[in-house]
C-alpha cells in the first residue's frame, strides 16, 4: 500500500509502517500527480483536499487529517468518490485550552489584575470551549458561554448570545469552526460593526481560525486607538499574515496553540485507529509508548492556591510568551511555515504532578488539568 503523509505529522513511521510504503510531502506543495497510485493520504490543516488535488487519485481509499478543523477538506467530494474520511476531533483540544490559560495568566501578571475578577466569554463550546470553560471556572472567573447551534438543539443550558458577550465580557475567546455560509457562519464573527461595541481594554483571544476575526477591521480599529489586548495564534491569509497587527498584539504565535507533543501525536494516533478500523486490523500501537518523559514531573504546593502560584505552575509547564518571542524573531528571517515546522514543542499540564494538602485546592488544580496528589 502507498501512504502519503505530511512532513510535519509526527510518528507516522511508528504507527503506519506495517501498512506499506510511506512518502512524506510538504503540506502546501502537494501536487495532484503525487496522488497517482496512492492508497492513503494523511494531511494537516494546510493541504486543501479538493477536486483539483484528487484529479489523479486513481487508488485513494482513505483521507485523514490529523487536525480538529476540517475546513480544508471537501468532505462532500470525498463522499461522492467513495473515499473514506477521518479527522481527529478533540486531539489537541487540551493544548489549545492550555494555550489560552497560559496567555491569560501572563496578561494578568503583566497588567496587575486577577482573572477571578473578570468575566470570560467563550464563543464555541465544543471540545475546546468546554475544556477551557472548566479551567477558567477553576480560576474563579465568571464564565459566559455562546454556542447558537448547541443552544438551538437544547444542548447548552444558560447559553447567551454573541451580542451579550460582546457587551459584557472582559475577555473573549473564540473556539468555533470556520464556516463560510449558512445560519451559523463564523467568518468575520468579530468585525468592524461589533469591534466598536467591545468593552474598553477587553482581551480578545483567537486560537481557532484566522478568518473568524476580520483582520483588516481589527487593524483599523487598533490603529484608531482601540485599546484591546490581543492574543492571536491564528491569522487571516496564513502564512502571509498582516504584519501591521504585530505591534498591537500582546501575545502572538504561528498557529501552534494545538501543538503540544500530546496534541500532535494524538492526531496521528486517531488516524491510525481509523485506518485500522477501515482495514479491519487490530490497533496495536499506543501513543503513550512514543512520548518522551517530561522535563519536570513533580511539584509540592502545600496548601496554598493563589493566582500567583497557579501562574507559576502553569508557566513552568508552558509560557505562551516564549512562542511570541519565536514569532517576533523568526517571522521575517525564516518565515511562518518554517517556525511551525521547527516548533520546539511543549507538554500538557497533566505531565506535572502537583502534591497538595487541601482537597478544595486539589479539586481546582485537577480541574485545571494537572495530575494532582492530595497528601
Ligand atoms: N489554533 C490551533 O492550533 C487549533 C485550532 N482549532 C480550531 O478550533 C475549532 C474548534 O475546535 P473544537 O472545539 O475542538 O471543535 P468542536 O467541533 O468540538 O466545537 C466547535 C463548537 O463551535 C460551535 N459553533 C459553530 N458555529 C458557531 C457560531 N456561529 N457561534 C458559536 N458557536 C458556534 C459548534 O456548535 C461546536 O459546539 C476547530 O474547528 C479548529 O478550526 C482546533 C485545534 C487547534
Ligand atoms: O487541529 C486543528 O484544527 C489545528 O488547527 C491544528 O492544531 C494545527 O494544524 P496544523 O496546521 O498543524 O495541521
Amino acid at each position: 500500500m502507498r501512504i502519503l503523509a505530511d512532513q510535519n505529522m509526527p510518528l507516522v513511521e511508528e504507527f503506519f509502517s506495517e501498512f506499506g510504503e510511506i512518502t512524506r510531502f510538504a503540506g502546501r506543495e502537494l501536487s495532484p500527480q503525487q496522488l497517482v497510485d496512492t492508497d492513503i493520504l494523511l494531511v494537516r490543516s494546510i493541504t486543501n483536499v479538493n477536486e483539483n488535488l484528487l484529479t489523479h487519485a486513481n487508488k485513494l481509499k482513505f483521507v485523514g487529517t490529523a487536525t480538529i478543523g476540517t475546513d480544508h477538506v471537501d468532505q462532500t467530494l470525498l463522499k461522492q468518490k467513495g473515499i473514506a474520511f477521518s479527522s481527529a476531533p478533540g486531539c489537541n483540544a487540551t493544548a489549545v485550552a492550555e494555550y489560552v490559560i497560559s496567555s491569560l495568566l501572563a496578561l494578568a501578571q503583566e497588567d496587575g489584575f486577577n482573572l477571578q475578577d473578570k468575566t470570560v466569554g467563550i464563543i464555541g463550546v465544543g471540545n475546546i470551549g468546554s475544556r477551557l470553560s472548566k479551567k477558567i471556572a477553576a480560576l474563579g472567573c465568571n464564565v459566559l458561554l455562546c454556542d447558537p447551534p448547541k443552544q438551538a438543539a437544547g444542548e447548552l443550558e444558560g447559553g447567551v448570545s454573541l451580542d451579550t458577550i460582546i457587551n459584557d465580557a472582559d475577555i473573549l475567546s473564540f473556539h468555533v469552526p470556520l464556516v463560510k455560509e449558512g445560519a451559523h457562519q463564523t467568518k468575520h464573527l468579530l468585525n468592524k460593526h461589533n469591534l466598536s461595541q467591545l468593552k474598553d481594554n477587553a482581551i480578545v483571544v483567537n486560537s481557532c481560525r484566522g478568518d473568524v476575526i476580520d483582520n483588516q477591521a481589527l487593524l483599523e480599529f487598533m490603529q484608531a486607538g482601540g485599546g484591546l489586548s490581543l492574543v492571536l495564534d491564528v491569522w487571516e491569509n496564513e502564512p502571509t499574515i498582516e504584519q501591521a497587527l504585530l505591534p498591537y498584539t500582546r501575545i502572538g504565535s504561528v498557529h501552534i496553540a494545538g501543538h503540544s507533543l500530546e496534541g500532535k501525536a494524538g492526531g496521528t494516533d486517531m488516524l491510525y485507529q481509523a485506518v485500522c478500523q477501515q482495514l479491519g486490523k487490530p490497533a496495536t500501537h499506543k501513543m503513550a509508548n512514543f512520548l518522551p518523559e517530561p522535563e519536570f514531573t513533580e511539584v509540592n504546593l502545600g496548601n496554598t492556591f493563589s493566582e500567583t502560584n497557579v501562574c507559576q505552575l502553569v508557566h513552568s509547564v508552558y509560557d505562551a510568551r516564549r512562542d511570541f518571542g519565536l514569532l517576533k524573531q523568526g517571522l521575517n528571517s525564516v518565515g511562518f511555515d518554517s517556525l511551525r515546522k521547527n516548533y520546539p514543542g511543549r507538554r500538557e499540564f497533566s505531565t506535572l504532578t502537583v502534591k497538595c494538602s487541601s482537597s478544595a485546592n486539589a479539586k481546582r488544580l485537577s480541574q485545571l488539568g494537572f495530575n494532582v496528589i492530595e497528601e
